[in-house]
């Protein structure tokens, strides 16, 4: 059940050579860059990774090298290329300034500098502050995590990082995405996410793992290779897959698994859900794996980070599909570093949005009920 639609060679020319007029179009370059280099730093984290060098955070998730080591790089090319740009990035290197920090602020120095110092790929530029020779220091690199302190809002240009989304997929080797948003006055208008362990068609397993989903505001979606080669745009089935199943978290404590039972049943749906970590959903959604999103909170008063919602939104909006609260209004980005009271996600293709969200306020009204019972 795949969707990727293949274009012949000369059209992915035209393809490309017309991307290059979007309004962003230099973003999405340096996007792309900042998120490959990124990718193959999180994967060569992951092969070498020692359990024994992850920190546990105030949240309990766990944090690595890989966590640090990523936004710094993402943050420093974002730097050299839009000084003037704020960021919102999940990390901060506080705990890496501290002494008991040392061994670990080494470890994630050594594997920023590798990152940024690697070869230039397909359509990277030295002015970004990358390849041979582009050496940063340590503060350089312990500033350029901490600029992700941006407390965000309703104006201005921002981007949003996440440099390992779905952390705990990571440490199990299962999914994981690394993450970046560009949001101008609150509207995203541009979103990459990396998936280094996701395969590349899933009907043709041979092609290997390893895409890069971008999407820019009124441009489309598409997904590439991690090397950039091989774009090819996505759009989600405006009908209904004979498969209905929801795409949700892997963790219970991230969404409610129960909540998501009673909706599948009030749609009959039978086909059991997809679980998987990190905003890799939101892109299996938009090249039509899985019929809708969906996460609803679990009643503990979490608030949703937009760095966890920004990329993710705009790849399925712009394959044609439609992501909301419960309430049917769309996700608010001008808020701050979250999304406000958390009223839960609903991403879906078209029509299957419209039915999910009736489902899931039905099934809202049904707890709302038996909780006053
Ligand atoms: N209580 C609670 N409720 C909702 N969401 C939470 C909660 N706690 C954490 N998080 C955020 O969930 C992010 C992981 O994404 P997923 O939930 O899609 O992945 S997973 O399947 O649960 O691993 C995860 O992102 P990362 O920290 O980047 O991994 C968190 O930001
Ligand atoms: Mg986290
Ligand atoms: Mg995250
Ligand atoms: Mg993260």
């Amino acid at each position: 059940m795949h969707h990727v639609v293949r274009r012949p060679f000369l059209r992915q020319i035209l393809h490309r050579s017309y991307s290059m007029s979007l309004p962003y179009a230099t973003e999405k370059q340096v996007a792309v860059a900042a998120v490959r280099r990124a990718c193959h730093l999180t994967s060569s984290v992951f092969n070498k990774l020692v359990k024994n060098e992850t920190l546990t955070k105030g949240d309990k998730s766990p944090v690595t090298v890989g966590d640090y080591a990523a936004q710094a790089v993402i943050s420093t090319i974002l730097h050299h290329a839009f000084p003037s740009d704020f960021i919102v990035g999940e990390e901060d290197a506080a705990e890496l300034r501290e002494e008991s920090g040392a061994g670990l602020r080494d470890r994630i120095i050594a594997l920023a500098n590798e990152a940024l110092t690697g070869e230039l790929g397909l359509g990277d530029n030295v002015e970004w502050g990358i390849g041979p020779g582009q050496e940063k220091t340590t503060e350089q690199l312990l500033d350029a995590i901490d600029r992700g302190n941006h407390p965000g809002g309703r104006t201005g240009r921002m981007w949003t990082i996440d440099p390992i989304d779905g952390t705990k997929g990571f440490l199990r080797g299962e999914q994981y995405a690394v993450c970046l948003s560009l949001i101008v006055d609150a509207q995203v208008q541009l979103g990459v996410i990396g998936c280094p362990n996701l395969l590349v068609d899933p009907a043709e397993p041979d092609l290997g793992r390893g895409v890069i989903f971008v999407a820019a505001k009124g441009h489309g979606a598409e997904q590439m290779r991690l090397s950039g080669a091989n774009p090819t745009p996505l759009k989600i089935p405006s009908i209904l897959p004979s498969e209905f199943s929801f795409l949700e978290s892997v963790e219970a404590a991230h969404s409610s698994h129960s909540f998501n039972d009673r909706v599948s049943t009030l749609l009959n749906i039978t086909h059991s859900p997809v679980r998987m970590d990190s905003q890799a959903k939101y892109g299996c959604l938009a090249r039509g794996q899985g019929a809708a999103y969906l996460r609803m909170p679990t009643g503990v008063g979490y608030r949703e980070k937009i760095w966890d919602h920004a990329p993710g939104t705009i790849l399925v909006e712009e394959a044609g599909g439609v992501v909301t609260d419960s309430r049917g209004l769309p996700l608010d980005f001008g808020l701050g570093r979250t999304l406000g009271e958390n009223f839960g996600v609903i991403a879906g293709g078209l029509g299957v949005h419209a039915r999910v969200l009736e489902a899931v306020q039905t099934a809202g009204t049904e707890q709302e009920a038996k909780a006053k019972a």
